[in-house]
């Protein structure tokens, strides 16, 4: 079977796009390994297939899956991307759309300026939501993971983050400890590790180690994480600027009760037909 695809990136967080309104594809975990090679296939941290809506209120439904070939619930860098798509491919030609992914619903709106604002929902922070084994609920966690003492936050954007404090993100254990925090025992169903440098209340430097894909070039539930986390633990005001190695994000939150907004770019690379 023959099947388009785009491959897109947001702050060169890149991904494979599939259109499985108009085209019917279905991809094994195997095929999704190896088409997420960047030797032998296209290369991509996440591939996203864009579905008919499950709700007849909603524009889409969208699955995202890491390059290990788990499906996973959130994808913030790739919901800016699917806008973009939907309305490159003439799916929709609307500015505001409403999607539902594994986790539940978000919405997304094309600023003039071609950036894509994406409103993420309420973070949660019972261990038992995230999922996080811990008696009660805490800003900061302290627990062993290898050689080091940790001391983290944790909350769900509709996925699993962990959020730690670094001097210098240069020289922090991104490629040790994040592998050995992704699959503590404490997070159940494994996280996505963020690694915070404050620079002031409206400016950090962040790193993420994410769940199924390694250290990425930027990951945007990750740094609505990192501002959650950094906000609560009283070191953020509610507008942050986000510097990950391939660009910048803006996250705003309230504070409990209210969702976050991120705001980014989102970038077509080139479309494709491969054989499968
Ligand atoms: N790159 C993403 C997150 C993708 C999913 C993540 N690796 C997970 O397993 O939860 C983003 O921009 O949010």
């Amino acid at each position: 079977m023959l099947v388009n695809f785009s491959k897109m990136h947001g702050l060169g967080n890149d991904f494979m796009v599939i259109d499985n309104v108009t085209q019917n594809v279905f991809i094994s975990r195997d095929q999704i390994i190896k088409l997420a090679n960047r030797h032998f296939g296209i290369g991509f941290d996440q591939l996203l297939m864009v579905e008919a809506p499950y709700d007849p209120d909603l524009d889409f439904h969208y699955r995202i899956f890491n390059a290990d070939g788990n499906e996973v619930e959130q994808c913030g860098n790739g919901a800016r991307c699917f806008a973009r798509f939907v309305r490159m491919k003439g799916l929709t030609n609307r500015h505001k759309v409403m999607v539902s992914t594994k986790s539940g619903n978000i919405t997304l709106h094309i600023e003039k300026d071609g950036l894509v604002s994406v409103n993420m929902g309420h973070p949660k922070f019972e261990p038992s939501d995230i999922p996080f084994k811990a008696t009660k609920r805490e800003n900061t966690y302290i627990f062993r993971a290898g050689d080091h003492t940790v001391f983290c936050g944790a909350v769900s954007m509709g996925n699993p983050h962990c959020v730690l404090l670094v001097d210098d993100i240069d020289t922090a254990p991104v490629e040790t400890l994040g592998p050995a925090l992704e699959n503590h025992e404490r997070f159940t169903q494994k996280a996505n590790i963020g690694f915070m440098q404050v620079i002031s209340p409206e400016h950090i430097k962040l790193r993420v180690w994410e769940r199924g894909a390694g250290e990425t070039l930027a990951c945007g539930s990750g740094a609505c994480a990192a501002v959650v986390i950094g906000i609560l633990q009283k070191k953020l005001a509610t507008h942050v600027r986000v510097d990950l190695p391939g660009g910048s994000l803006q996250v705003r939150w309230q504070g409990e009760g209210h969702s976050v907004r991120m705001t980014g770019p989102a970038e077509h690379v080139f479309d494709g037909q491969i054989a499968l």
